[in-house]
Formats: structure tokens, C-alpha cells, sequence
């Protein structure tokens, strides 16, 4: 077997002070994969990143990165990867090319390997190059992140929570150099509140949550386990409240003829929920439902191990 991208075994962080931010994470991230670690605020998504970048210190447990052991043999591992922070952390009296410039030589990247004005290319910054870094928009500091992180040529890039503050045509730019990077053979890890885009973009996905892993799976059979759908039904007369029935998890009257019902479609299917709503006389004038989504997934997994 191909040895993991990344391998985490009973990793734990408890903060001082006292806060347990992860208990006992085991995870195995393939190599060549685009990978999104997904969880509610606060689920230990930061904290297992820092870690891997070695800016938190683990309490317990074992990580590798590229098969090398964080920590007996921090230099290869801390060369093997490249890490996007969430915050944007810049000297801002460097210019683009500067940081670049500065990085490699803190990675110790020869001057006859350096990719600086490639790397700027690759991330649209090129005709920023000399500018002073605090002169840029948030969506470019951001790019200029990841082009720092990828000065060493890591086999796996780490993005922390990429798109926040960034445009949807800047977005769309960063995630077709995220694919271009994939498809050269980067790994590439990602965590992300966009569902829908860890969706489009990620072969596998974990999802974490209260500091445990909740699940761990291609994102194909992942949303094929969405157990959750949701009907529209517009009715043929006004209504004061929406009818109730044993087959309708939930039921929600928007305006006074919409009737928004969620129903477990491992339960019941969606001809028992239309007849419910027709029992008692009413008319249906039109129906819209939603696939499942990795949205609805979430949802339900990260509230049952909640409750
Ligand atoms: N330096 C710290 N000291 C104490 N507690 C911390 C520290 N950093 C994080 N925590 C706590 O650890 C838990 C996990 O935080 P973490 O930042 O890893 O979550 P996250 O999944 O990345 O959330 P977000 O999406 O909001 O960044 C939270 O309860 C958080 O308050």
C-alpha cells in the first residue's frame, strides 16, 4: 500500500487552561488526492492544521507528513508540506515578490530553483509584483498565500478556510490552480464552511466535529447517504397553518400556499407525502424537490452525534 499523504493516529490537543480541542483524531489522507476536512466553527479543524504546520503542539498521538514523522524528523516533514492560513499574515512593507523571494530563502530554496514570478503567474499577481503587499485587496493577500506556501514545491498544500473574504471570480481562479496543482500530483487538503465546493472540488471527505472524526469518505457515497429530502408544494388555497402528518419530519408553511416538508427518504417516499397533503381536500398546483447535498449530510450527521 501506498504509504498515507498525511497519517494521524489518537491525535488529542488539550489547550491550557483546560480545553480538549481534539480527542483521539485517527485519519489517512491518500496521496494525490483533493481532500476537504469540513465541521461546524470550533470543531478542531485549526487546531489539527496547526499542528500539522507545527505551530500547536499536539498533547498526544502521532502525526507523519510524506512518512516522516513530525516529530523525529521535523525538517523533512515540515518540507514535505505547505500550509494556507486562515488568518492573513504579511509584513506589509514587502512587495509580492519580496515574500516570495524571502520564503524560498527561509526554505532554502536555491536561486537557480525559484519560481517567484511563475508562482505569481499561477495566482494572477504578476502585475503586483512590486507592490507594497498592504496595497492589496483581501482576495489577492490571500492568493499571495498560496503562492507562498507552494515556494518549495511540497507534495501536499494545506488550505485553511481559502475563499473567506474572496470574490467568486477569484474563487473559481484559486480553485482551477488548486486542480492544476492536483493534477501535477500535489496533495491537496482543504477545510471549508462551502459545502457545495467541497462538493464540486474533493474526492474524499472527512467531517470532524466537537474534536472527533465523524466521518471519513468519498464524497460520492457520502451524499449518497443523505437520508434528508425536501418537497415544495404550492396549494390550491390559502392556509392558516400546515396540515401535520406522521410521514412529514417537518413541515413549514412559507406564505399563506407554500408548504416546505422534509421528509426521511429511507422512510417514506414522495407520493406518500403528496397524498398526506391531499388527505383532506387540498389541491396541488406545484411541487419542487432538492437532492440531497453535501448540506444535508452535514446536517445530519453533525446533529446526530450532537444528540
Ligand atoms: N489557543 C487556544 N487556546 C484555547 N482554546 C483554543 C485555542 N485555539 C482553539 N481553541 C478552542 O479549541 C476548539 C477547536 O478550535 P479550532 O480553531 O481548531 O476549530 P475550527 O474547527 O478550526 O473552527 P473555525 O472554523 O471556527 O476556525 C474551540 O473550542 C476553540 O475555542
Amino acid at each position: 500500500m501506498t504509504e498515507a499523504a498525511i497519517s494521524i493516529r489518537g491525535l488529542s490537543k488539550i489547550y491550557k487552561g483546560g480545553k480538549q480541542a481534539l480527542h483521539g483524531i485517527d485519519l489517512d489522507i491518500p496521496r494525490g488526492q483533493i481532500f476537504g476536512l469540513l465541521g461546524p466553527n470550533g470543531a478542531g479543524k485549526s487546531t489539527t492544521i496547526n499542528i500539522l504546520a507545527g505551530l500547536v503542539n499536539k498533547s498526544a498521538g502521532e502525526v507523519s507528513i510524506w512518512g516522516f514523522d513530525i516529530d523525529r524528523d521535523p525538517r523533512n516533514a515540515k518540507a514535505s508540506i505547505g500550509i494556507v492560513p486562515q488568518e492573513i499574515v504579511f509584513d506589509p512593507f514587502f512587495t509580492p515578490r519580496e515574500t516570495l523571494e524571502n520564503q524560498a530563502g527561509f526554505y532554502g530554496v536555491p536561486k537557480a530553483k525559484r519560481r517567484t514570478m511563475e508562482l505569481l503567474g499561477k495566482v494572477h499577481l504578476i502585475d503586483k509584483a512590486d507592490a507594497y503587499a498592504r496595497s492589496l485587496s483581501g482576495g489577492m493577500k490571500r492568493r499571495l498565500l498560496v503562492a507562498k506556501a507552494m515556494v518549495h514545491s511540497p507534495p501536499v498544500l494545506v488550505l485553511d478556510e481559502p475563499t473567506a473574504g474572496v470574490d467568486v471570480e477569484l474563487r473559481q481562479q484559486l480553485w482551477d490552480y488548486v486542480r492544476e496543482l492536483n493534477a501535477l500530483g500535489v496533495t491537496i487538503v482543504l477545510t471549508t464552511h462551502y459545502l457545495e465546493e467541497a462538493e464540486e472540488l474533493c474526492d474524499r471527505i472527512a467531517i470532524i466535529n466537537h474534536g472527533r472524526l465523524i466521518t471519513n469518505e468519498p464524497t460520492r457515497d457520502l451524499v449518497g447517504r443523505a437520508q434528508e429530502k425536501a418537497v415544495e408544494v404550492t396549494v390550491d388555497r390559502d392556509l392558516d397553518a400546515a396540515p401535520d402528518a406522521p410521514c412529514f419530519d417537518k413541515i413549514e408553511l412559507k406564505g399563506t400556499r407554500t408548504l416546505v416538508i422534509i421528509y426521511d427518504k429511507s422512510r417514506v417516499n414522495a407520493g406518500e407525502v403528496l397524498a398526506a397533503v391531499q388527505k383532506d381536500g387540498l389541491g396541488i398546483v406545484d411541487v419542487s424537490t432538492r437532492e440531497a447535498d453535501l448540506e444535508d449530510v452535514f446536517l445530519s450527521l453533525t446533529r446526530s452525534a450532537n444528540g
